[in-house]
């Protein structure tokens, strides 16, 4: 069983245009997946599906179907879904409800009927994930934009939710928040098997990390493959081609030009090697 599966979902918020065209999708358990696309897309939508908060909170009209972890989403509260699907939203902030970062911990648990010593393990244990050992008697008005993010993450992750779905996370990060970010969820993802659905719009970020890319454009998927094959498509098809990474679109112009394929590069230190090695062959062939 898929973790996520959409059959022929489409969905409209109050209006009258679809906004999630009959998507069908299946996202293997413990699969990274990025969603991508200009703006616009649905990707926001895309991830409030898969919460069960389109079309639950949001009305709207719907058909098809969303299922998470087998569950049917419109048949299941949110409450339940809440459950199996962790949420961060992209204006987190919003999902913050407490005084204290301890607190607001406690709080998602506390709404769950969890026991109280059961709730104080949980709390030291997230606040150690997320790193936030230390400040758990602190105001969270107190915390900055990437704390108080990180806070949000703990607070799902407390609930230990099979599925992770997190709406541009980084936007509000520097580089090394960024990268950290992306590297306890990669944990998250390698280490515990979470699912992993992420809204990025830096490919480059996620390349590292992701095994499936799904492309939106105007509320429909184009592709959902490999990171390479869906960059490829994008190159091809000229289909939001100005996201794809520098490095990549002059991996794809070289394997076009001189018809090298390279194997597909995750950092920009493996596109380094390998440019560096293409160039010493070819120095050696016009020797
Ligand atoms: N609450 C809402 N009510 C009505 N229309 C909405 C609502 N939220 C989004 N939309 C519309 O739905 C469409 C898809 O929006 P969505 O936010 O899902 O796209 P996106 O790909 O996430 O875009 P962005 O990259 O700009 O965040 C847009 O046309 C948007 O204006």
């Amino acid at each position: 069983m898929p973790a996520i599966a959409l059959q022929k979902f489409s969905y409209a918020y109050n209006h009258p245009k679809k906004v999630l065209d009959n998507i069908t999708i299946s996202i293997e358990k413990g699969s990274f997946s990025v969603i991508l696309g200009p703006s616009g897309a649905g990707k926001t939508t895309l991830c409030l599906a898969v919460a069960g908060a389109v079309p639950h909170y949001f009305g709207g009209s719907s058909a098809g179907k969303v299922y998470v972890t087998g569950i049917h989403t419109q048949e299941s509260s949110m409450q339940q879904l809440a459950l199996t699907v962790g949420t961060v939203l992209q204006d987190y902030e919003t999902q913050l409800v407490t005084m204290t970062v301890e607190e607001e911990v406690a709080f998602s648990l506390e709404n769950l009927g969890i026991a109280p010593e059961e709730i104080t393990q949980r709390v030291e244990e997230v606040l150690a994930k997320v790193g936030l050992t230390g400040y758990e008697k602190q105001a969270v008005t107190d915390l900055s934009g990437g704390q108080k993010q990180r806070l949000v993450l703990a607070s799902v992750l407390a609930t230990n939710p099979k599925i992770l779905v997190l709406d541009e996370p980084t936007s509000a990060l520097d580089p090394e928040g960024t990268h950290s970010l992306y590297k306890l969820l990669s944990d998250l993802n390698q280490e515990h098997g979470i699912t992993i659905l992420v809204v990025e719009h830096d490919i480059a970020t996620v390349l590292p990390y992701a095994d499936q890319f799904i492309l939106l454009e105007n509320g429909q998927l184009i592709l959902n493959d490999t990171p390479e094959n869906v960059l490829s498509f994008m190159a091809k098809k000229q289909i939001f081609a100005e996201a794809i990474p520098p490095l990549w679109q002059l991996k794809l112009m070289i394997e076009e030009l001189a018809t090298r394929q390279f194997p597909p590069w995750h950092t920009e230190e493996e596109a380094i090697t390998q440019l560096g090695k293409a160039l010493e062959e070819e120095a050696r062939k016009n020797a």
